[in-house]
């Protein structure tokens, strides 16, 4: 046996005295090891590896760890054995300070709880001998396949979505691998647990079902601090941010800081749909207070218990934020800013897109998914973008941001000038259709939609007046395609195109079946939360999801391979082409505008290699050489959730 002194600067504060001392970590080693120092944050501070004959090594096994102080030069405990009370466990009470480190040896009982490295019962008997493992679990070794196979299972027992959920949360911190293939080999029966509407109603109620905490928390508490913050999240390579403030949770509004788990949501889709790796994805929740009475009044909120700050206070936190994540992540981490409420979002994405990369998913991300549902809609429609008439119930981030692309399209398409070619569009908002009159009292993304027409209060009345050939329902308000609007739209249509794009599906504009049935049949139907298929007159109607999950993880992925330094609305365009080209005609035939879900990774792999050509094409790509085969690289590049043999 040999030994070997490691010096570390460990912050001590035992007995409420604060101080830093120096200690050295005398390590008795049996066989090759990798040893982390571990503070309270899980942050490792120091990682060995260690072979026999003293050589570095990237290796995993188990060791006898000595802790000594070197300045008493004694040996102070023995971890792994012994019955000293090392971190006081015993003697320490709620009222004494002490300092929860302890030493991490990625073998044995802690690996079985590190959901990165975890098998659970895929563990071969090999594995089990190397890692001391054996004992820790049952005699039967199962496979992969197995694995996922019994959790499907189970999941399927639970009747209540929600408890679906839970018990993905729960494997996603188990086993990570596990759960992202379940997810993957299971996406069209797991996108609506993981994903909206599940995810809204576990936003809700996060603070009751909190256990362990996902993603990092940035509240107004701590200003100054960011960075540091930053740096206590344990992976240090970052590739994916996705970031809110909470205050727009789906169609559910203010949610404080329990919207966490969209970006949570939002980044296992970057994993599963994109191939984005799991330790380059970062959740943010950015807690700046909220205005929802019922989270204030909540016992278990797991938020600040104070009204939003706004103005200064929002965007400095914001800014320091935004400064932070550069300075420590670099030019080239994605950041992608979810579900803030629109006095806010548009603001950020103008303030930031000429310094960072990011873009907004609820703006930009929505308006390429359903540009491209648009473009294949007019396969079975027939006639060009241009020859078609667009009415909007919402004109905020998703209804505007769609509304500015199809404008850009048509613009492209025509040649036409942009504002001739957003005459074809029209919004309506809470008060009414859009029109010139109401110019002075609109919010500055509503303006240029501002058109020549009388005053008209009900959307119904709009719809009439209007004669839209596209219906898009982007307000966030359940039930407001009602049979009268549907009735009128196959009036003057033989095909209605109709998106009832607002989620959970408790706020969708109308449901498929309304869609189907009030239409006779005849609307070319999708919508932002899934719907199952409809039998109407002995025919049975499958809906598309119109959602952006079709696009960010692609888009993601796109802009990382090819080292983009900035999002250009071109790009966007780009992935809305690429979706659009998956569509078969056999997925026309069945009346479906998206492809299905089930080929996601083959059709991201498709965006990304789009997103990226046309980052190469404007000059914002930093990975050089261009790779010759974009779709292949794409492919490459992309996680696997295959499990790892361990020596
Ligand atoms: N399918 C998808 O991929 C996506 C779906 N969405 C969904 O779209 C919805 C809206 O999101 P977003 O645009 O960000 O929200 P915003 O708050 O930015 O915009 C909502 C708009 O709807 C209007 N509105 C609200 N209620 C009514 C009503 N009863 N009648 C008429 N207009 C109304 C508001 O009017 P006013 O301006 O007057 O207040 C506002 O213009 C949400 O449900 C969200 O989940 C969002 C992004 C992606
Ligand atoms: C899908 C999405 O991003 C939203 O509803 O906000
Ligand atoms: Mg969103």
């Amino acid at each position: 046996m040999m030994s070997l002194n490691t010096s570390s600067v460990v912050k001590s504060s035992i007995s409420g005295v604060s101080r830093t001392q120096s200690q050295s970590v005398r390590l008795s080693v049996r066989r090759p090891m990798v040893v982390a120092m571990v503070n309270s944050n899980g942050r490792p501070e120091r990682s060995v590896g260690v072979s026999v004959d003293g050589a570095v090594k990237d290796v995993n096994a188990p060791v006898a760890v000595e802790v000594a102080d070197s300045e008493s030069k004694e040996t102070t405990a023995v971890v792994g054995g012994g019955v000293e009370d090392v971190y006081g466990e015993d003697s320490a009470t709620e009222d004494h300070f002490i300092t929860p480190w302890s030493v991490s040896v990625a073998s044995g009982y802690s690996l079985l709880r590190d959901p990165h490295h975890n098998k659970g019962l895929a563990f071969t008997e090999k594995e089990r001998d190397a890692h001391y493992l054996r004992g820790l679990l049952p005699p039967v070794v199962v496979n992969h396949d197995l694995q996922v196979k019994k959790m499907m299972h189970n999941i399927r027992q639970y009747e209540v979505p929600l408890q679906r959920y839970q018990a993905m949360m729960d494997l996603q911190e188990r086993n990570e691998r596990l759960f992202y293939k379940l997810l993957i080999e299971n996406i069209e029966e797991l996108l609506p647990i993981v994903y909206t509407p599940t995810v809204g109603e576990a936003c809700q109620k996060y603070g009751t079902i909190f256990k362990n905490p996902q993603g990092l928390y940035i509240s107004l508490k701590d200003k100054g601090k960011v960075l540091e913050i930053l740096k206590n999240w344990p992976q240090k390579k970052i590739q994916v941010i996705v970031v809110t403030d909470g205050e727009r949770i789906l169609g559910l509004g203010d949610l404080g800081c329990q919207g966490m788990g969209i970006p949570v949501g939002k980044l296992s889709l970057y994993t599963a749909l994109g191939g984005i790796r799991p330790s380059a994805c970062l959740p943010i929740t950015i807690d700046v207070g909220t205005n929802n009475e019922k989270m204030l009044n909540d016992e278990f909120y797991i938020g600040l218990r104070q009204r939003r700050a706004s103005g200064k206070e929002y965007a400095e936190l914001m800014n320091e934020f935004m400064s932070a994540v550069k300075q420590n992540y670099g030019e080239k981490v994605l950041i992608q800013f979810e579900d803030f409420a629109n006095h806010n979002a548009f603001d950020l994405l103008e303030k930031y897109r000429t310094t960072h990369l990011v873009f907004n998913d609820d703006i930009q991300g929505t308006a390429s998914v359903v540009l491209a549902g648009l473009i294949s809609a007019l396969k079975l429609v027939g006639g060009s973008l241009a020859d078609h008439k667009f009415l909007f119930l919402g004109a905020g981030e998703a209804g505007t941001g769609i509304a500015e692309l199809i404008a850009l399209e048509i613009s492209k398409q025509t040649n036409a000038p942009l504002e001739e070619a957003r005459k074809k569009i029209w919004l309506v908002d809470s008060k009414g259709l859009i029109i010139r009159s109401r110019l002075d009292s609109l919010q500055h993304f509503k303006k240029p939609w501002a058109h020549d027409h009388e005053p008209v209060n009900k959307f119904l009345d709009a719809v009439k007046a209007i004669k839209p050939t596209v219906l898009i329902g982007s307000s966030g308000a359940g039930q407001t395609f009602t049979k009268e609007v549907v009735e009128a739209m196959s009036s003057f249509n033989e095909k209605p195109i109709i998106l009832a794009l607002s989620n959970p599906t408790s706020q969708s504009e109308c449901t498929a079946e309304q869609a189907y049935t009030w239409s006779e049949g005849r609307t070319i139907f999708a919508s932002g939360s899934p719907f199952a298929p409809v039998e109407y007159n002995g025919k049975v109607y499958v809906s598309g999801q119109s959602n952006n999950a079709y696009i960010f993880p692609g888009f993601g992925l796109g802009l990382i391979i090819s080292g983009a330094i900035r999002v250009h609305d071109e790009m966007l365009l780009a992935a809305s082409e690429a979706l659009a080209e998956q569509v078969t005609q056999e997925h026309f035939d069945n009346g479906l505008i998206y492809p299905p879900f089930t080929n996601i990774r083959k059709i991201s792999a498709h965006i990304a290699a789009k997103v990226a050509a046309k980052a190469y094409e404007l000059g914002l790509a930093s990975r050089l050489p261009q790779p010759e085969n974009l779709v292949a690289y794409a492919e490459s590049c992309m996680y696997s959730p295959k499990y790892r043999n361990y020596r």
